[in-house]
């Protein structure tokens, strides 16, 4: 099988805009029902605003074969569902084991990240921050700004993404949600399972 061509893309670290992508996807407010804690308030936002752009990803990706890479740009929006702040769906990889990094081109943002155990970490991202998210975490990016979070980032080519693995927890562990002072504070979310109680749990 032949090698992947080297290649170089261009990216536009405030809006995330790669040229040379072989994708683009988009993720609207329609796309999110059922993710965040405030329904009702969801419901609402989905009503005026379902067709927004809420985040796209620019990708390259070369082949999906063990030993290569994907990378690109995600591009998250800024908003608020009740008091929670805007995140991307969040998975952990179908091949468990893989990790992946970000490196925070633009914008002010959250990293969380949780283990099966419920385990949790949330790093603050900042431009040119990086986030290593190791093997087996759960992540999720959250744009606790007033402008665009870019990020870029890069992982395995045979990762795969498993985005279920939140849903039958009943969401994340924790809530990234505003402080009232301007700033984000995490706190738990009340629909968690702890995923040792639920039957047939990883
Ligand atoms: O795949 P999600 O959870 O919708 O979030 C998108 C982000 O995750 C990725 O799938 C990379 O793992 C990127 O495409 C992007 O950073
Ligand atoms: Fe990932």
């Amino acid at each position: 099988m032949l090698s992947p061509l080297p290649a170089s893309v261009l990216i536009d670290p405030r809006t995330g805009e790669m040229t040379g992508r072989t994708r683009r996807y988009e993720k609207r407010y329609s796309d999110l029902g059922g993710l965040f804690l405030d329904e009702a308030a969801f419901v609402a936002t989905a009503r005026e605003q379902g067709d927004e752009i809420a985040y796209q990803v620019d990708e390259f990706r070369p082949s999906d074969r063990p030993g290569d890479l994907i990378f690109g740009t995600s591009t998250l929006y800024p908003g608020q569902i009740g008091d929670e702040f805007i995140f991307t769906r969040g998975h952990i990889h179908a091949v468990g084991d893989r990790p992946e990094i970000y490196l925070c081109q633009s914008g002010h943002g959250v990293m969380l990240m949780e283990l099966a155990d419920g385990s949790t970490r949330a790093e603050e991202m900042r431009p040119n921050s990086l986030v290593y998210v190791g093997p087996h975490w759960i992540h999720r990016s959250v744009n606790v700004g007033d402008t665009p979070l870019v990020t870029l980032f890069c992982y395995p080519a045979d990762a795969g993404q498993d985005y279920d693995i939140i849903a039958r927890a009943g969401g994340m562990r924790d809530l990234i949600v505003v402080d009232g002072a301007g700033g984000w504070k995490q706190v738990p979310n009340p629909n968690y399972r702890p995923r040792a109680a639920i039957p047939g749990a990883d």
